[in-house]
């Protein structure tokens, strides 16, 4: 069974309760999962005055662990746009790991909370970025493969990077049923991917045979992406200008089905 880490630091539980869906997600593909928290930097009297609640009885992660997993997802709360230096302490302690190539190929995912809706989950995940290239890691991002994600009706935490919550400046808002859902897809999705190179690796190490060309149906058909919803309209007339371009309603362009600006 392939195992995943979730390896996530936690001050007042918001990424705590993300990560159980992450994990539900993971579990959905037959993965094994193991959750840790980071080692805590603070004094017991910064934490007092920081209104801490205690500390969950979830093991702490050690360096030596990580080279016994086949992935990682990291659950990080932000600070002032950035990774917190709890979890940037236990990335820095990996430097032995590197300089092995240890943790060389394997898979890792980011996710996240803020207290604000633009507080910075994506520029969070640029300051893991630079950790997981220098160690050969494949970063796995989450696009958007849920469809809660075009929502805009309600707050919604998560972004390409990663799935995320909003906890707000009191941190008094609960992660909701949807991000719940998109933190689901996360675990879910980067689960299909780590089976599907683990049964690889096993075809080519030849411990087993299922045939290559199923292997490859499962990367490629399978991962859950949930195209947003889109409503038919009556293209608006193009605007005189030297940079519109008209494209005709009855083209053949492969895109002339959707309406959404991305697509
Ligand atoms: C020192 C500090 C810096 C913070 N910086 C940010 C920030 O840049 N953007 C933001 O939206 N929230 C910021 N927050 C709020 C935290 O991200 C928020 O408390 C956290 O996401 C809640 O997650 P948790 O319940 O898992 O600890 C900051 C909090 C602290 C204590």
């Amino acid at each position: 069974m392939p195992v995943v880490y979730i390896i996530f630091y936690s001050l007042y539980g918001h990424v705590y309760t993300l990560s159980e869906s992450v994990k539900q997600g993971l579990e959905s593909q037959g993965i094994t999962v193991k959750v840790f928290q980071v080692p805590e930097t603070l004094s017991e009297d910064i934490l007092e005055k920081m209104h801490a609640p205690p500390k969950r009885d979830i093991p702490v992660i050690t360096v030596e662990e990580l080279s016994k997993a086949d992935g990682f997802l990291f659950g990080i709360p932000t600070r002032f746009g950035t990774m917190p230096a709890q979890i940037k302490a236990f990335l820095d302690s990996t430097g032995q790991l590197w300089a092995t190539g240890a943790l060389a190929g394997k898979f890792v995912g980011t996710f996240f909370s803020t207290a604000a809706q633009s507080g910075g989950q994506e520029t969070t995940a640029f300051t893991t970025i630079t950790y997981f290239a220098h160690h050969g890691m494949n970063y796995v991002p989450l696009g958007f493969a849920n469809a809660n994600m075009f929502d805009t009706t309600e707050v919604i935490g998560g972004s390409p990077y990663g799935s995320g919550t909003v906890a707000n400046g009191d941190g008094s808002r609960q992660v909701s049923q949807k991000e719940k859902d998109i933190a689901s897809t996360q675990g879910e999705n980067f689960g299909k991917i780590i089976q599907t190179f683990h049964k690889g690796s096993k075809i080519l190490n030849g411990e087993a045979s299922e045939p290559a060309d199923k292997v490859q149906t499962i990367a490629t058909e399978t991962l859950s992406v949930e195209p947003p919803v889109v409503t038919e309209e009556k293209p608006k007339p193009a605007q005189e200008s030297s940079r519109s371009v008209a494209i005709p309603a009855d083209s053949d362009s492969p895109k002339k089905s959707s309406k959404c600006f991305c697509m």
